[in-house]
């Protein structure tokens, strides 16, 4: 049987109040069941809440240093157990081993970033009007922090959530997904073997409508910070604005990649082919829209269709797997349905498009990387986010109609230029609408030091990462001290 994974509440194992389980499989062979999570309810949600409670005066009087200190031993545990955890995210998300193994390796150097974190300032001091004064600002936690996360990047994600908030202070109540929950249940091993203090970070398992709904609704939380679908950012955007809760959102993307006639073809192809198929397209920030100058069109779209003919799609965990399957059957069907809607809304398949299920991807979620052309912009397969394979050539006639076409989406999060021209490039830095810009640079890619997050529907305007993450986990105190 397989092993039983238990939530930490005020820094004890414990198993779900009622004792219901849920399962956790291998999305490359539906028959391999990864681990069993607690099915939690809403009490033991209450209960970590309170000891997040309890716990947060003592964290927060250790001070940033020694709380820097504490994630330091929090990452060479991760790092002793590296080889288990990437092996567990392929096992259970299905993206490839050495694609896990570097997601695992980031998570490590998250850890460290925030980990000296404890050793910056927490605050400046501003010259006052009244010469006789001291006059400073101090940050100082939001107090308990709850924080949802997604199955697509299992350990990158909580920890670049989970890291700062700590560093800063806050106490944490930890919801993973549910199709990632032992590669969570991992990570949040290494946080306990490292001795973080018991109630500062407490984990909870269990369904998103129960478990993340009572997190989302509770008066008790001071933050809560959610990487996900829209349909449940909203949600949290709710529940926190009517009980006075600070939030932070990051959701979706349709992220545009516009080709122009001067543009090196062969790495716009490989940042295309990066960018739209590595985790099998399971990325916020993967390259969906790809908006390819008239002159260009037919030798980039060669090009590109010689380059997807080469991935190999199979078990993560194979060696030479290039792309592995998509991370549930409903995602798989997600994907199936929106190859379907394409060609009923006129879009030309030209390339893949098909389930794979023979010999061993029979009992996995694997799909075939997709090419559409002849897509117009109106077209849901630009519009929706797929979060699979799928890609959408869209021909244009020069850069101002491209950036329109780039522009023309609910979401803003990343989006990509390949050009050889700079006033190209700079007009798009300018007009394009985007958190994210990159030039000659795949869409996808986050580095760990810099601020990250999207404009329009893709999050709340906050970012994550880097120094950035300061502003959603702390609040401010300005001081003003005089001498009598
Ligand atoms: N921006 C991104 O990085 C991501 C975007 N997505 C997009 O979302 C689509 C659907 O993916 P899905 O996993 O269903 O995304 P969800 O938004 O449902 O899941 C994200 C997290 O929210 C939790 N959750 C679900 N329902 C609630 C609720 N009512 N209240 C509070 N928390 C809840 C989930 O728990 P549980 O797992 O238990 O349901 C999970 O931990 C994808 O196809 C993709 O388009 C998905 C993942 C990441
Ligand atoms: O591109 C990346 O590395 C991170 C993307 C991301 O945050 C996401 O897909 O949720």
């Amino acid at each position: 049987m397989a092993e039983v994974f238990k939530n930490l509440i005020n820094g004890k194992w414990k198993e779900s109040s009622n004792g219901e389980l849920m399962e956790s499989i291998n999305p490359a062979n539906r028959q391999e069941v990864i681990g069993i999570l607690q099915s939690s309810t809403a009490g033991d949600v209450e209960e970590a809440i309170q000891s997040s409670i309890d716990a947060k005066r003592e964290w927060r009087k250790l001070g940033q240093f020694n709380r820097g200190q504490m994630l330091y031993q929090v990452a060479n545990e991760v790092e002793r157990n590296l080889t288990e955890i990437a092996e567990t995210l392929t096992k259970e998300m299905g993206k490839t081993l050495p694609e896990a193994i570097g997601e695992t390796q980031r998570g490590i150097a998250i850890l460290r970033y925030y980990a000296s974190e404890g050793m910056r300032k927490d605050g400046d001091v501003i010259p006052s009007s009244d010469k006789d004064a001291l006059m400073f600002t101090k940050r100082t936690p939001l107090g308990v922090v709850g924080i949802i996360t997604p199955w697509n990047f299992p350990v990158a994600i909580p920890i670049w959530k989970i890291a700062p908030a700590l560093v800063y202070g806050n106490t944490v109540v930890f919801k993973p997904a549910s199709e990632s929950a032992v590669t969570a249940a991992k990570i949040v091993q290494c946080f306990e073997k490292a001795g973080i203090p018991k109630g500062v970070l407490n984990f909870v398992t269990g369904k998103g409508s129960v478990v993340g709904n009572t997190i989302i609704n509770s008066k008790k939380i001071n933050g809560i910070t959610f990487t996900g679908s829209e349909a449940t950012g909203k949600l949290v955007a709710k529940a926190a604005s009517e009980n006075g809760v600070k939030f932070q959102l990051e959701m979706g993307g349709k992220n545009p990649v516009i080709v122009l006639n001067d543009a090196d073809v062969k790495s716009a192809v490989d940042g295309v082919i990066s960018g739209a198929f590595k985790s099998t397209g399971q990325k916020c920030t993967a390259s969906s829209r790809i908006i390819i100058e008239e002159s260009i069109y037919d030798e980039f779209k060669q090009a590109l269709i010689k380059e997807t003919e080469k991935i190999k799609v199979d078990n993560g965990i194979t060696e030479d797997t290039w792309m592995g399957p998509c991370a549930s059957e409903s995602q798989l069907n997600t994907v199936l349905d929106y190859i379907k809607i394409g060609q009923e809304e006129g879009a030309q398949l030209i390339y893949g498009g098909k389930q794979l299920k023979n010999a061993n991807l029979a009992d996995g979620f694997y799909v075939e990387p997709t090419i559409f052309e002849n897509v117009a912009s109106h077209m849901r397969i630009a519009q929706e986010e797929i979060f699979g394979p799928v890609i959408a050539l869209i021909k244009v006639k020069d850069i101002e109609e491209a950036i329109d076409v780039a522009n023309d989406s609910e979401y803003g999060l990343s989006a990509s230029l390949y050009t050889t021209n700079i006033g190209a490039a700079l007009t798009f830095i300018e007009d394009i609408e985007s958190g994210l810009v990159r030039v000659n640079a795949e869409s996808a890619g986050v580095e760990l030091h810099a601020p990250f997050g999207g404009m329009k529907s893709s999050s709340t305007g906050s970012r994550e990462q880097g120094e950035a993450a300061k502003e959603f986990y702390t609040a401010i105190k300005t001081v003003l001290i005089k001498s009598k």
